[in-house]
């Protein structure tokens, strides 16, 4: 479970989140759509410990960041514009920083195991300067899971992948939301990743402009909705 509750932030004289709340129940996959500049990535931010809120409160599982950020950090994985990899080191050095500084045991097999999630395995020794954007993106994502996260907060993850990227990716999401984690996706697609997507919520002006259940929505309705609430 990622509680937000009333997140307000602003950049300067900008008001970029305004008194927003969310909540998503552990297992729940939401999707959030919205114009340039609504909001959504800050969103993403904040509810990812990284940025802090103006006002507001965040809660992952069942304990407020105010107490113990560093311990509720490992419940997170990110996958957004930023790597967060280093170029010199290579694919598996990578993905060891990152398993050490998360303190997991049986670190070599679960390397193995998730650069083969994401298709990289004849990589692993390349360092990651030499890397394509696609293949960047698919080693954030093993980053971004090596430590088996409770959350996952994904900004745009579709971007910058090809075909057979978007394929995995999307098996990457289902296989995490059969293992009853709690999703949260920005982005800008109507389609890409949103056949898993249980809620899709709709920023528009660092505001909530809509939070409904995708159940029997089809894809029309949804570009309607989405038409209507960031036209106003
Ligand atoms: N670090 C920052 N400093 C100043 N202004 C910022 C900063 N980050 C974001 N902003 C501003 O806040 C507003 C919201 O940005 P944000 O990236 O959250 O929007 P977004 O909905 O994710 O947009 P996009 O779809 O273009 O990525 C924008 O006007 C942006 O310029």
């Amino acid at each position: 479970m990622i509680e937000g509750i009333n997140i307000s932030k602003t950049y300067g004289s900008k008001n970029v989140l305004r008194d927003i709340s969310v909540r998503i129940p552990r297992g729940e996959f939401v999707a959030v759509l919205g114009p340039n500049g609504a909001g959504k990535s800050t969103l993403l931010k904040i509810l990812a410990l990284i940025s802090k809120p103006d006002s507001g409160q965040v809660i992952i599982g069942d304990q407020s960041i105010v107490n113990t950020p560093s311990d509720l950090k490992r419940k997170i994985g990110i996958i957004s514009h930023s790597s967060f990899l280093y170029p010199e080191l290579t694919a598996y050095e990578n993905l060891q920083f990152y398993g050490r500084l998360y303190g997991l045991d049986n670190l070599e097999a679960q390397i193995i195991a998730v650069i083969k999630k994401v298709g990289l395995l004849l990589a692993l020794n390349e360092q990651v300067y030499t890397f394509s954007r696609g293949m960047l993106q698919r080693l954030s994502i093993a980053r971004a899971l090596i430590h088996n996260p409770e959350v996952i907060l994904l900004d745009e993850p579709f971007t910058g992948l090809d075909q057979d990227g978007i394929s995995l990716l999307q098996g990457v999401l289902r296989d995490l939301k059969s293992n009853h984690k709690t999703i949260l996706m920005v982005t800008h697609s109507f389609e890409d990743g949103m056949n898993d997507v249980d809620r899709i919520l709709i920023l528009n002006k660092g505001q909530i402009a809509a939070d409904f259940p995708t159940e029997n929505l089809l894809s029309e309705d949804l570009k309607r909705i989405y038409h209507e609430k960031v036209a106003c």
